[in-house]
């Protein structure tokens, strides 16, 4: 037995949670299949109901193997249900909180996939907005790769939209998650495909290090972060490709290498790569701003941060107010980018140097606080860089049924500059 989605398919059982709903292994006519079922609570949210449509308006354009395929939107009774291709397999987020740091060849292969991925969302005009390790999924019954990766594909379009057209020039909200979000889309332009090769270069520096370049600390720091501060060198990282990623985090979106083209530069590093074990880097110190921060939020401390919950959307319940997410931010003024917060971009730690005592453990709880934080600075409309939350301007919003720039079937869409 299992639960009824529509006439045609049936959820079984829980595959995990994001923060608009419950991803279910599910059953339909054409065999086994993920359901992505919005959450009851959160039907009648325009917004949500919105991301659901534009993931599955911006897929159906979308038809290869290294994006996780959309076959069906459902919409029965209270049941709004995106069915999509099964990845038999775990989300890269949790490899890595299980590994702590991927060996350069798999890490690189990981990465080529999702750029393969991008590629094709940008050829078909699309820009992801939200990369992040969360987003991509390993198909562990898929063929092993380079340094045994799994097959990696790209998924939850939610946030996605094509290209802004001409007249809408200028973003007055951020949309995407504080560690990986590109320079201009802090300084307020609109997304392009440049933030998407951005977001994934620092998915692999984090992949590599352990760490994103520029987060920790304060939200509104690690805005400032991706504005004003040079990415810090991995001990032992070949030169080679290290200068992809440097090429790829550039604050100039023009001077960052197109999908396709980081796709087969990194294909080519992987004979080099080939035996070395993960880089020798330890975690930078924890950010005293952090502990701070904390003293604020006394009531995320109390609850460990559990994943699977469900964080910035309204009407979410409390407890499932931990989960990492893309969130939602006022474009901040460039005054407030000059000064306010504090921190640097986060030096890795000399190898044998003291190892705070559970540095890991708390790198994890920041990243995620970092979101909540926004919020929760959002509520308490705190002064400061931490006070960018948005309450107004949806320029940048998730484009609904009746989205401006919600394609109507994504074939028309030009390529993404
Ligand atoms: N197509 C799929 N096949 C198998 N498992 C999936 C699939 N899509 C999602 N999952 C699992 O469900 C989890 C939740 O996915 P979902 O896209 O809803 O949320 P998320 O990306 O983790 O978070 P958010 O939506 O808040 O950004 C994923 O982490 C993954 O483990």
């Amino acid at each position: 037995m299992g639960r009824k989605i529509g006439s045609r398919y049936t959820a079984h059982q829980i595959l995990g949670r994001g923060s608009a709903g419950t991803v279910w292994l599910g059953e339909g006519p054409e065999g086994p299949v993920a359901i992505k079922l919005l959450r009851e609570d959160l039907a009648s949210d325009q917004e949500l109901v919105g991301r659901f449509v534009q993931e599955r308006t911006a897929l159906l354009s979308l038809d290869h193997p290294r994006v996780v395929g959309v076959h069906d939107l459902v919409v029965d009774g209270n049941d709004l249900a995106l069915v999509m291709d099964l990845v038999r397999g775990t989300d890269l987020r949790t490899r890595l909180e299980r590994e702590r740091r991927l060996a350069p060849e798999a890490a690189v292969a990981i990465v080529a996939d999702v750029a393969d991925a991008l590629a094709a969302a940008h050829a078909a005009g699309i820009v992801h907005r939200d990369v992040k390790p969360e987003n991509v999924l390993l198909d562990m019954q898929g063929p092993l790769g380079p340094g045994g990766a799994h097959p990696a594909l790209l998924t939850d379009f939610g946030v996605a939209k094509l290209i802004d057209s001409p007249r809408r020039t200028r973003a007055t909200k951020i949309i995407g998650t504080p560690d990986y979000l590109a320079p201009e889309i802090i300084e307020g332009l609109p997304p392009r495909a440049a933030v998407d090769i951005y977001a994934l270069a620092t998915v692999l520096y984090e992949l590599l290090a352990g760490f994103t370049p520029f987060g920790g600390g304060h939200p509104g720091a690690v805005l400032r972060r991706h504005v004003t501060e040079t990415v810090v060198p991995l001990p032992g990282i070949p030169e080679e490709l290290w200068q992809l990623m440097v090429q790829c985090l550039a604050k100039a979106p023009a001077s960052r290498l197109r999908a396709s083209e980081l796709g087969a530069r990194l294909r080519e590093q992987l004979p080099l790569l080939a035996g070395m074990p993960p880089l020798d880097v330890d975690e930078p110190e924890a950010e005293p701003a952090e502990e701070s921060y904390e003293e604020a939020a006394p009531e995320s401390r109390e609850k460990p941060p559990r994943r699977g919950a469900v964080p910035l959307v309204p009407g979410a319940a409390p407890a499932d107010a931990n989960r990492d997410t893309h969130t939602s931010m006022r474009v901040p003024a460039p005054d407030e980018l000059a000064g306010g917060a504090r921190g640097t971009a986060r030096a890795p730690r000399a190898p044998g140097a003291a190892r705070p005592g559970s540095a890991r453990h708390r790198a994890a709880t920041r990243r995620r606080r970092i979101t909540l934080g926004v919020a929760g600075v959002a509520l308490a409309a705190a002064v400061g860089v931490g006070a960018w939350y948005a309450t107004s301007g949806d320029e940048s919003s998730p484009s609904g049924p009746s989205g401006p720039s919600a394609p109507d079937n994504g074939n028309s869409a030009p390529p993404v500059p």
